[in-house]
């Protein structure tokens, strides 16, 4: 494999809590991203996924550690330096309501990151990237709320595309959109990569969802990475008891084989009763009877 374009070790980040003390919330996390490639952060709701890709970004305090891009240093670095590795390194958000001003045309929001960034003839561009999304050319002229909540989250892709980055963050990027519309935004998130050769950093608490669009899986448990290794294997096969967890609450369709796997968690979790864990957020999604 290629040497990684994203490298984070040992990072620790800790927030002030009250009474001048801090919290630890991310404590020692090693993972690196190669060209092409999607990793995803896995684990239930507050285990640090969203803190770590902010991190990346320079939004949350590296207090340990550190992480860089193309073998650079980019965590406590410089607001020039930054703005630099801004153009190398984009983020979509979870909710494509709110990440969208709803009083700028479409046009202009894709522009935006491109003037920030000085790069001149961004509006040229602008058809070509909303080609690119699959939305109409004159989408440009238009406001967000005109759109549905898949089409905004083409929209925040085209503008994530905007600067040609080489590393992607998808902070949820579909957990949003209905089932049938997730499958599309997945699904051009994974032709955009293969034409562009873009790595995706992937941040979800759904195991069943990253399965499908990951090279490898990393699942944080509580700040720490308790496995990491190929998607099959760590979705079809874990090792690690948490893992297993929420291998167990991802939701699926079929609801024979929904009552088969909820007796064998039911099973799995009366022999191996842990009150360490917390249930994992996807689990509340899963119907109890049959
Ligand atoms: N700015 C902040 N100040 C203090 N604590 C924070 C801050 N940001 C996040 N945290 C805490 O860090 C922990 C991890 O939060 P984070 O949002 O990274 O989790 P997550 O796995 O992305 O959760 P979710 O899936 O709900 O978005 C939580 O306990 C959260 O309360």
């Amino acid at each position: 494999m290629s040497q990684p374009i994203l490298q984070v070790e040992d990072l620790v980040v800790r927030f002030p809590g009250r009474r001048g003390r801090e919290t630890t919330v991310i404590h020692g996390v090693s993972f690196d991203l190669h060209a092409g490639e999607t990793l995803s952060l896995v684990g239930e709701s507050g285990s640090g996924k969203t803190t770590i890709g902010r991190a990346i970004l320079g939004l949350a305090p590296v207090s340990a550690g550190h992480i860089t891009f193309r073998g650079e240093t980019i965590s406590n670095v410089s607001r020039a330096q930054r703005r630099k590795l801004a153009r190398n390194v984009q983020v979509i958000f979870q909710d494509p309501y709110s990440s969208l001003n709803p009083s700028m045309t479409v046009e202009d929001i894709i522009v935006e990151p491109m003037s920030a960034a000085g790069v001149t003839g961004g509006r040229e561009k602008v058809r070509g990237l909303l080609d690119s999304v699959g939305l109409p050319a004159d989408a440009g002229r238009r406001f967000p709320r005109e759109f549905s909540g898949g089409q905004r989250q083409r929209i925040a892709i085209a503008r994530a595309l905007a600067l040609e980055p080489a590393v992607i963050i998808c902070d949820e990027p579909t957990s949003a959109l209905d089932v049938t519309t997730q499958a599309r935004v997945l699904t051009l998130l994974e032709q955009i990569q293969q034409e562009t050769g873009v790595a995706y950093l992937f941040v979800s608490h759904d195991l069943g969802v990253v399965r499908h669009v990951s090279d490898r899986i990393a699942v944080l448990y509580r700040g720490n990475i308790v496995e990491l290794g190929n998607a099959e294997q760590v979705a079809t096969r874990p090792h690690h008891d948490y893992t297993k967890r929420l291998q167990m609450a991802a939701p699926i369709a079929d609801p024979v084989k929904q009552r088969v796997r909820r007796e064998a968690r039911m099973k799995y979790l009366a022999a191996h009763p842990d009150p360490d864990f917390t249930t994992p957020a996807a689990a509340t999604s899963v119907s109890l009877t049959p």
